[in-house]
């Protein structure tokens, strides 16, 4: 068995609203690296924890984690949709050893995704059906949101029971850093919007289309400072970085939804999926960030980071 971890942010607005050609440069040259250190890696399994952007998951039914035995991506913002390449074996084993540790894991049979999950794999992988994977959503968008202990548990327990695989895994944390993108919140919402948080009622391709025009256009607002969004948070997407360097987790346990949100914005409480990830590789022992970019881009409402680790 041998470990590795990659965290990425993601960002819908990718190549439809980039930054300046050198902010670019720099943030190719830091994705080119983690694609350099992945192929060297070659992994034989992929955990790849993700969040959901209300395309998967609903509040009729919102687990706070799930892990997935199948899964098809809805092809969102123009990421590939269709089903990803699950290990199902793989995923039902790790199920199993995850719930024997204690981890109350909810599990889905036929998980639907979006570009949370789709993105890390296209940009690592070339696709979403290259690599055999186990999807773990892990929830950083709908409030009420539980302990971040909690989620330090689970990928602790998802490594332990990875761990008994003996294959090459590489746990993927998505999402992140600081960043207030105009996902809708339930608190609040007109009658129409919470029954859509709620239902999920998939959008025509006409109101998908509106919807991520919206996220476009707040896109270029806030590049403008034009917006009410909160911003990037460069002090905060550091500590969270150095906690992830250091190895100390242990800090996460004292971190409040509260506190996240109002420190990195609304979708900041993403950072839960690279949490995950470093304790699923700190499973194993301790660990070594090999590299560690990171930069604040507006233009894709994003604090934009990418780190890779391996055991010492
Ligand atoms: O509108 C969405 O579905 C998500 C938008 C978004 C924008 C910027 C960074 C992210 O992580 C996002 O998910
Ligand atoms: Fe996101």
């Amino acid at each position: 068995m041998t470990f590795a971890a990659v965290g990425l942010s993601h960002s819908p607005l990718i190549g439809k609203n980039d930054p300046a050609p050198e902010v670019l440069t720099r943030i190719d040259a830091a994705v080119d690296q983690a694609r350099a250190f992945v192929h060297e890696f070659e992994p034989e399994l992929v955990v790849l924890y993700a969040p959901d952007h209300y395309n998967g998951f609903f509040y009729k039914d919102m687990p706070p984690f799930c892990l997935a035995t199948a899964a098809t991506a809805v092809g969102d913002f123009g990421s590939q949709a269709g089903p990803l390449s699950v290990d199902r074996d793989i995923a039902d084993t790790v199920a199993e050893g995850v719930l024997d540790l204690g981890i109350d894991l909810t599990v889905s049979a036929r998980m639907t995704v979006d570009h949370g999950f789709v993105q890390p794999l296209e940009v690592l992988f070339g696709g979403i059906d290259t690599v055999p994977v186990v999807p773990v959503f892990i929830n950083g968008v709908a409030t009420p949101l539980g302990r971040v202990s909690r989620i330090r548990a689970l990928g602790d327990a998802v490594g332990q029971a990875t761990a008994r695989l003996d294959k090459r895994v590489l746990f993927i944390g998505s999402g992140g850093l600081s960043h207030d993108p105009p996902v809708p919140t339930l608190k609040g919402a007109p009658a129409r919007v919470a029954d859509a948080l709620i239902e999920g009622h998939p959008p025509t391709p006409e109101q998908r289309a509106k919807g991520e025009a919206r996220v476009l256009q707040a896109g270029r607002d806030y590049a403008a400072g034009a917006s009410t969004m909160v911003p990037i948070n460069p002090a905060w997407d550091a500590l969270v970085l150095d906690v992830l360097e250091n190895g100390t987790l242990a800090d996460v346990d004292a971190w409040t939804p509260d506190w996240m949100a109002r420190e990195g914005g609304g979708s900041a409480h993403e950072v839960r999926t690279w949490i995950a990830a470093f304790a699923s590789l700190a499973a194993a022992g301790p660990y070594e960030m090999t590299s560690r970019f990171y930069e604040p881009v507006p233009e894709w409402i994003a604090g934009f980071a990418v780190a890779t680790a391996l055991p010492r």
